[in-house]
């Protein structure tokens, strides 16, 4: 029940390595935040600091509007759960799990009652009298959570808890998390480097890389206004294609080729001050709609390269017309039937053109269309 606010925070280790940078951004009252990047980017340092483990190089952090630099973990009353378990060997599953309540002094009919009620939330009811050590590291992780879950603290921190499980587990886990945090309505910050687990969670998604804050915003704002290339390049699976394309006036940008080039009219006006410049054009593979027969406006020309089929999707690799046959990947239904090495036409609308100078966004499509 915190609103969590980082004010211009630094974490500097050794007085050199700079983990993380002026960051700063706010985390709403029963907000589900993830903070998302690649690794080594100073996703856990800020979590860490969040959760008094380490030390605030500069900068404050603010629970509620009051400073809490100074506080230890458990002045701060936060749940933490990380990648590595931090399970008490000598205790079995139901007392490790219990632990949070039994120092906050529960009556034993409450404390049975809600390490049965998450146990059963996580299906761990058949090991609750096993030891964590005789357990397989994703039902270790399953453990870990339920004993930050059950504290009902100000603020939930969970770092890669869900790392070791297997494929379908997760995808369950990430339900029952997100169901745990809306039934308690508490904060949480949720650190991971996987993209879809911060897309099936989150309300918002902080991009975190080299320590600095890229971008913060929803899922909504973050897949179709990146607030530069690496956002862009970052979320999304397949990742965004980017063609090379020159701007030929504030409208329409050309796709150069041997007999003169594929136009492509934008959605909004570029600044003239691009007309002419060498830019990249990023389209989303799920965003490309494929055409046998030329169809009227945007569209370029290229050759099925490779298909692979996943489900009820069929991710194509395309060779496009041109001096570079760029590749690019497009997501198809996996009911329509293509053959390798056919000549496909690839439409791309107005709306979800995104342009960039270098790492800069002069075009992002669908701005203004919702
Ligand atoms: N205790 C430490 N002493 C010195 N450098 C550290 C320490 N902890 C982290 N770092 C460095 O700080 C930077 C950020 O690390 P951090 O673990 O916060 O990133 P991350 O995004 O969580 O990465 P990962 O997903 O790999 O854990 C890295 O360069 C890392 O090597």
């Amino acid at each position: 029940m915190s609103r969590v606010e980082l004010d211009r925070v630094w974490k500097i280790y050794n007085g050199k390595v700079v983990a993380v940078e002026d960051l700063t951004f706010t985390i709403e009252e029963k907000e589900f935040l993830v903070v998302l990047g690649p690794s080594g980017g100073g996703k856990s340092s800020t979590l860490r600091m969040l959760a008094g483990l380490e030390e605030i190089s500069r900068g404050e952090i603010r629970f509620d509007g009051k400073v809490v630099n100074h506080l230890g973990p458990a002045e701060r009353n936060i749940a933490l759960a990380f990648e590595s378990y931090a399970l008490y060997r000598h205790l079995t599953v139901y007392e490790n799990i219990a632990f949070p309540l039994r120092v906050r002094g529960m009556k034993q009919k409450e404390v049975h009652e809600q390490v049965m009620q998450i146990s059963e939330q996580l299906d761990l009811v058949h090991v609750l009298n096993r030891r964590p050590s005789s357990l397989a590291g994703g039902l270790q992780q399953r453990v870990s959570l339920a004993r930050a879950l059950i504290r009902q603290p100000n603020l939930t921190l969970l770092d890669e808890p869900i790392s070791h499980m297997d494929q379908r587990v997760r995808a369950e886990m990430r339900a029952v998390i997100r169901h745990i945090h809306d039934t308690m309505g508490n904060t949480t910050v949720y650190v991971t480097h996987d993209q879809a687990e911060a897309i099936a969670l989150a309300d918002r998604i902080a991009i975190i890389k080299d320590g600095r804050l890229q971008q913060i915003g929803s899922l909504d704002d973050i897949w179709n206004r990146p607030a530069n290339r690496f956002v862009a390049s970052f979320v999304g699976e397949p990742q965004m294609n980017f063609i090379k394309a020159v701007i030929e006036n504030s409208r329409s940008v050309l796709v150069p080729t041997p007999q003169g080039g594929y136009r492509f009219e934008l959605y909004e006006e570029v600044d003239v001050k691009y007309v002419g410049a060498q830019v990249d054009m990023g389209i989303r593979p799920q965003e490309i709609t494929l055409f046998r027969q030329k169809p009227e406006g945007n569209a370029i020309a290229g050759k099925v390269r490779v298909i692979e089929f996943a489900g009820e999707s069929a991710v194509l690799t395309v060779d496009l017309d041109g001096e570079d046959s760029t590749k690019v990947k497009v997501v198809a239904s996996g009911t329509d039937t293509f053959t390798q090495g056919e000549t496909l036409w690839l439409y791309l609308a107005p709306g979800y053109i995104h342009l960039f100078d270098g790492d800069i966004p002069i075009h992002r499509g669908i701005t203004d269309m919702d």
